[in-house]
C-alpha cells in the first residue's frame, strides 16, 4: 500500500530570531517568526506526513493557542508525527521538499537538514531530498518578509 501527501507552509521573518531549518541553526541577520520554532520547513513536512496518513494539519495536533508549544522544538513535533506513521505500519518511500528563501544561500546547510530528516524518519539519505529557490526577488519571499517550503512525501506499507 502507498500513500502519498503534501505540506506547505509559511512564516514571516523578522529580527531578534534564530533562523532554524530542517532542524539547523543557519547564521542570518533574521529568523522566522511564530508560536513555535517556526522551522518551515519541518511543519511542511509535517503536514505532508499528516496529509498521507489522512489525519488533518499540524494546526490541529499542536494548536498555536496551546502554551505547552511555545518555541517548541519541530524536530520533537516531527518525532511524534512520524510515530503516527510507523504505529501505523509506514516507512518512508521517499521525501522531496523545496524552501523558497531569497537569501540566504541554504546550499552548504542543505545536507545537514537531509541528515535530520533522515534520521527522524528512519530512513536513508537518498530517501531525502532538500532544494532551495529564490523567487527572484519577486513577491514576499522575493522582498525577504518571509519564508515558505512545500513537501512531497510517499509512505509504505507491506
Ligand atoms: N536561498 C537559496 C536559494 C537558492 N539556492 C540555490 O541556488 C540555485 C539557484 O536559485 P534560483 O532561485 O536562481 O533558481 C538553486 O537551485 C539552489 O541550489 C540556495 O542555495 N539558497
Ligand atoms: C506547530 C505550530 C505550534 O504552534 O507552530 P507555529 O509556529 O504556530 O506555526 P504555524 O505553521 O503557523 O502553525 C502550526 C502550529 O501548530
Amino acid at each position: 500500500m502507498m500513500r502519498i501527501g503534501m505540506g506547505y507552509d509559511v512564516h514571516e521573518l523578522v529580527e531578534g530570531r534564530p533562523l532554524i531549518l530542517g532542524g539547523v541553526t543557519i547564521p542570518h541577520e533574521k529568523g522566522l517568526l511564530g508560536h513555535s520554532d517556526a522551522d518551515v520547513l519541518l511543519h511542511a513536512v509535517k503536514d505532508a506526513i499528516l496529509g498521507a496518513l489522512a489525519l488533518g494539519d499540524i494546526g490541529l495536533h499542536f494548536p498555536d493557542t496551546d502554551e505547552r508549544f511555545k518555541g517548541a522544538d519541530s524536530v520533537k513535533l516531527l518525532s511524534h508525527v512520524w510515530s503516527l506513521a510507523t504505529e501505523r505500519g509506514y516507512t518512508l518511500g521517499n521525501l522531496d521538499c523545496v524552501i523558497m528563501a531569497q537569501r540566504p544561500k541554504l546550499r552548504p546547510y542543505i545536507d545537514e537538514m537531509r541528515g535530520v530528516l533522515a534520521r527522524e524518519l528512519g530512513a536513508d539519505l537518498d530517501q531525502v531530498n532538500v532544494k532551495a529557490t529564490t523567487t527572484e526577488k519577486l513577491g514576499f519571499v522575493g522582498r525577504e518578509e518571509g519564508m515558505a517550503a512545500q513537501a512531497v512525501v510517499l509512505l509504505l506499507k507491506k
